[in-house]
């Protein structure tokens, strides 16, 4: 089959899924045309009109391929050449063991690959209702925030409300108004990781008056309020801090305000009761973000209140946080194994609107749905990859793995899920290799554990792929 041949398949939505999606089509020999609304229709969060830009963090969370699912499921992508994770390791600024890039130079990289792949068209406009049946094979990637007339469109033929939850994001402050007579450059248990140096995070320390003083300013201060929204639950993993102060005193010096691991600098005999910490944001240096400081104070809160951290009392804030609604799909009920819309076959979802959450997730549906719409435009058959790699694990959470819990049946059960190793079938049994002529030892057998997926996973990828390879132009 030459290009010319096959027609090409529609992506809506240039954001981490439908960029990966589109590059592993035309990896395959595949036309695409990709639909991005901006810069012509904005959202809540997106700020230029680059392709994957990352709206919050960024970070792309454990590098780690021996212990850590993201890690893990980040070395699967590798394996199958994924756009997203080349320019993520062409983009690296130090993040101890994370993978963190720079958003501005990452997102430039991803642009620029598609815009020269000669099978690919980019389309900036909106698409404001459901694929015509002329389009043929269609991949939805329009993400959390996607435009208002195009999700009317989904809930319609679903015939579902799509789902909603808040999502907060974190500050990003100048580097230059940072104290650094208070604060100090180190890792958490000075850990080096793949691109880091131990000393990548600035850390802001905190006695106990001043954290004290500082949970009430969080409680008390004045928040943005959203009537039309109320009732509609936080996702666990990005909770605004004040919603973290408001549960208890003690929430925050056990979540991301820990002291553990860290040594003030300037004060080796005095232990911080409590520490912020800010994660470098660009590759220059000069912009760091508020590690887990995703909030929805007021603006003229944020500066107040942030400020009256040790080392921040000057802080410049490039900008502030702010919260916003997420939408995903009741998905094990909607879509096929291979992501299709089981009511109509021809259109595909991929990334965080299938009810995965984060980057590296919403990256890697899109490499799947991507490789699912290539092999069925080149007539050939691809099985879902197998539920012990980390992408069948992912796939399988969104496509069918999910129970619906009696205490909350229907589709709110189905909540937005990052890649763990719980969502890994069990290990068989004599899997994990055993300390010669010992018993494990404290947390040896759960890291073990951890070990044993990963390489289980791994191999396991490496199969599928492999078994995948035959139809594709590599
Ligand atoms: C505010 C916020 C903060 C987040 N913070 C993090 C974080 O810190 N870390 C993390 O890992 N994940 C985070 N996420 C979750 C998630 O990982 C990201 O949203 C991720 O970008 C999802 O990837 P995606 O490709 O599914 O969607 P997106 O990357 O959002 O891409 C969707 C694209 O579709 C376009 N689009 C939408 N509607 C239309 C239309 N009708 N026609 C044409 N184009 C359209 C949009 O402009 C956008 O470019 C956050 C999400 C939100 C909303």
């Amino acid at each position: 089959m030459t290009h010319n041949s096959i027609s090409p398949v529609h992506i809506i939505g240039g954001g981490l899924a439908g960029s990966e999606a589109a590059w592993q089509l035309a990896r395959h020999g595949v036309p695409v045309i990709l639909h991005e609304m901006r810069p012509l229709r904005g959202t809540d969060a997106h700020k230029t009109d680059g392709l994957a830009e990352l709206v919050c963090s960024n970070s792309f969370r454990s590098d780690d391929a021996t212990a850590n699912a993201v890690g893990v499921i980040h070395a699967e992508m590798r394996l199958a050449g994924s756009l997203i994770m080349r320019a993520a390791d062409a983009n690296q600024v130090p993040a101890g063991g994370a993978l963190a890039v720079d958003r501005e130079a990452f997102s430039d990289a991803v642009t620029k690959a598609l815009a020269a792949e000669p099978l690919i068209t980019i389309s900036r406009e909106e698409i404001t209702g459901l694929p015509p049946a002329d389009w043929g094979r269609t991949i939805i990637a329009t993400g959390p925030l996607t435009a208002p007339d195009l999700a009317a469109a989904i809930s319609a033929e679903t015939g579902e409300e799509a789902l909603a939850f808040f999502d907060a994001i974190a500050p990003i402050l100048h580097t230059d108004s940072i104290d650094m007579s208070t604060c100090w450059f180190q890792s958490r248990y000075d850990k080096i990781g793949p691109g880091g140096t131990g000393k990548d995070y600035i850390n802001c320390p905190m006695d106990k008056a001043q954290y004290e003083a500082f949970i009430a300013a969080l409680i008390a201060g004045d928040k943005t309020t959203f009537h039309e929204w109320e009732g509609t639950p936080y996702f666990d993993g990005c909770l605004p801090i004040e919603v973290m102060a408001e549960r208890g005193p003690e929430t925050l010096r056990h979540g991301p305000m820990k002291p553990m691991g860290l040594t003030n600098a300037h004060k080796l005999d005095e232990k911080p009761y409590a520490v912020v910490q800010l994660r470098q944001d660009n590759a220059l240096g000069t912009l760091y973000n508020m590690v887990g400081f995703q909030t929805k104070l007021r603006y003229g809160e944020q500066t107040r209140i942030f400020r009256m951290i040790p080392g921040l009392e000057n802080a410049e804030f490039a900008r502030l946080g702010g919260l916003h609604r997420n939408t995903y799909l009741n998905s094990p009920l909607l879509l096929d194994a291979t992501l299709r819309l089981k009511s109509r076959p021809d259109i595909r979802f991929a990334g965080q609107i299938t009810g995965c959450e984060g980057y590296v997730e919403s990256a890697a549906i899109g490499l799947l749905a991507g490789r699912f719409a290539a092999a069925e435009a080149l007539g050939v058959k691809l099985a879902p990859p197998p539920p012990i790699s980390a992408f069948g694990a992912l796939l399988n959470h969104i496509t069918g793995g999910h129970l619906v819990s009696d205490d909350e049946p229907g589709k709110r059960s189905f909540q937005p899920m990052n890649i763990n190793f719980g969502l890994f079938p069990p290990l068989d049994p004599g899997a994990i290799e055993k300390p010669e002529g010992r018993r494990f030892r404290g947390k040896e057998k759960a890291l073990a554990k951890k070990n044993a997926m990963a390489r289980r996973a791994l191999a396991a990828c490496a199969e599928w792929l492999e078994e995948a390879r035959p139809q594709a132009a590599e």
